[in-house]
């Protein structure tokens, strides 16, 4: 379905932003069947060398605007901050027809209404940077003006990095950031932190990257494969008595473990991205 969905659009993908989160999603559509030369990037900061490669597979690479007239899909995967300026530049691209696709953080429906006109089709979604390898999760929410065929096109280009939640309500989308949007930052930092509290603990530092590295994703992996809640696959580590429970001890303390530090540091995350909305 997703496959057929992307071959068949009648117009161009146009990719606003081809930076970390804009080239893994190209990549996932490409991959899933979108023609090359259906795809276009519109990015003034691409080396010559990533201009290149995208060319040689068909993409079209800055095209002018005459050559990209109705997109299907104008995608906006540029950061917030350059949004005042980078929207309104391709704002005539958008044509009755054209679906818009935030991944933008913070960045609203009404601001986008602004810039596109407050009848535009619009999805607002956050991916996360596990759509590199096909395993990211977006959370999405449409603007009424959107059709199903709209819908159904925004689940194949987020669908082609990973899997897709739909929310009705807009005002979780800060939230759902914080969580989805953010959250591969919160594992990365649980394996940093684990191997440089390794090495506080006599490991040589190279060992100790080595095994926190490859625990947190041997559990990532572990956790995606179990049918097991994540507090159960927790508690089947944990010994009476034994060493897993000093350390949880610590960590899951109410005052100062990670619940209450991950809920301080998740309404941080929510607050900022209602500071990006502009
Ligand atoms: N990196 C992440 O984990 C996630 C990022 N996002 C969102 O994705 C968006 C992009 O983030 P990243 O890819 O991380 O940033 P990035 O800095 O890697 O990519 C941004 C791209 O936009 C380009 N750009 C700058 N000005 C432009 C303009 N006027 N017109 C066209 N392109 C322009 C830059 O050259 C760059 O390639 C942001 O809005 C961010 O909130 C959403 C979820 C996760
Ligand atoms: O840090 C950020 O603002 C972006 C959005 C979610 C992940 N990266």
């Amino acid at each position: 379905m997703s496959e057929s969905v992307l071959k068949s659009l009648s117009g161009p993908v146009v990719l606003l932003g081809c930076g970390k989160m804009g080239s893994a999603m190209l990549e996932g559509w490409l991959k899933l069947g979108l023609p090359a030369d259906k795809a276009a990037v519109l990015d003034p900061n691409l080396t010559a060398e990533s201009a290149s490669a995208l060319a040689a597979k068909g993409v079209l690479v800055n095209p002018a605007h005459a050559v990209i007239a109705a997109p299907s899909v104008l995608l906006l995967a540029v950061k917030p901050q350059v949004a005042p300026e980078a929207l309104p530049a391709v704002a005539a691209l958008v044509k009755p027809g054209t679906l818009v696709v935030s991944v933008m953080a913070g960045r609203t429906m009404a601001f986008m209404g602004n810039i596109f006109g407050a009848d535009a089709a619009i999805v607002r979604s956050i991916p996360n940077t596990p759509a590199a390898i096909g395993r990211g999760v977006s959370v999405a929410v449409p603007s009424p003006g959107v059709t199903q065929a709209q819908k159904d096109i925004t689940a194949a280009l987020l669908g082609a990095i990973g899997i897709v939640e739909w929310v009705d309500d807009e005002a979780l989308m800060d939230a759902a950031t914080a969580v989805s949007g953010s959250g591969p930052a919160y594992a990365f930092l649980l394996a940093e932190v684990m191997a440089q509290a390794g090495a506080a603990a006599g490991l040589p530092a190279d060992l100790s990257a080595r095994i926190a590295r490859a625990t947190v994703a041997g559990a990532g992996a572990l956790m995606d494969q179990s049918d097991l809640s994540a507090a159960t696959l927790r508690q089947n580590v944990t010994s009476p008595g034994g060493t897993t429970a000093a350390a949880l001890a610590v960590l899951m303390d109410e005052g100062r473990g990670f619940p209450p530090l991950m809920v301080e540091a998740v309404a941080a995350a929510t607050r900022r991205g209602k500071e990006l909305a502009g």
